[in-house]
């Protein structure tokens, strides 16, 4: 790939199971282990994409998602340009506790700004027929917590895996273009001597 590279750091986060490392892994390795272990702290892999023409490398950062584990990954949050709240569709309480991912996650990466942030949600394991969670519920909190893009995955039959990853780059991208685009409205203010500020930041 040629071309300057933009580094982006994305963090997954979600309760511990839920497919967290199944999904880095197969989108970076293009593996699936049945018999995938808990995480223990956190773990990054690196992958290389185009994505609307930009050249990205994706800093993909797998936490462990269990309770025990919390003061080890949670120092790894700051810096981190979009989070992927993940749920397994066939987990009720996994999907029950998107709330909390979210709020730990504004607190620990100290975002300044929680309502442009990028979130994106993603419904994992779509391939198991014992579902506990529905496509339009997920849509629901998505739309009520921040009007975030949801996607369903499966890391195991490499559902929307690519699909999610290249997601959470355009929205990052998109954030980045409105600042840009918000800063160069400042600019423009100032010289002619109206208003700073007064439309979209
Ligand atoms: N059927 C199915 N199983 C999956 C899928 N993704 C992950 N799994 C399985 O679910 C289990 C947990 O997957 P992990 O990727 O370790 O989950 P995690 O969210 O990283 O878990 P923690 O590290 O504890 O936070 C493993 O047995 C995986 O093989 C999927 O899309 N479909």
């Amino acid at each position: 790939m040629s071309g300057k590279s933009l580094l982006l750091k994305v963090i997954l986060l979600g309760d511990g199971g839920v497919g967290k490392s199944s999904l880095m892994n197969r989108y970076v390795t293009n593996k699936f282990d049945s018999q995938a272990f808990h995480t223990i702290g956190v773990e990054f892999l690196n992958r290389d994409l185009e994505v609307d023409g930009r050249f990205v490398t994706l800093q993909i950062w797998d936490t462990a998602g269990q309770e025990r584990f919390k003061s080890l990954r949670t120092p790894f949050y700051r810096g981190a340009d979009c989070c992927l709240l993940t749920f397994s569709v066939d987990d009720r309480q996994s999907f029950e506790n998107l709330g909390n991912w979210q709020k730990e996650f504004i607190y620990y990466a100290d975002v300044k700004d929680p309502e442009h942030f990028p979130f994106v949600v993603l419904g994992n394991k779509v391939d198991k027929e014992d579902r506990q969670v529905t496509t339009e519920e997920a849509h629901a909190w998505c739309m009520e917590n921040g009007d975030y893009p949801y996607l369903e995955t499966s890391a195991k039959d490499d559902t929307n895996v690519t699909v999610a990853f290249e997601e959470a780059v355009r929205q990052v991208l998109a954030v980045e273009e409105q600042l840009e685009h918000c800063m160069l409205g400042h600019t423009i203010d100032l010289n002619s001597g109206s208003k700073a500020g007064s439309s979209c930041c």
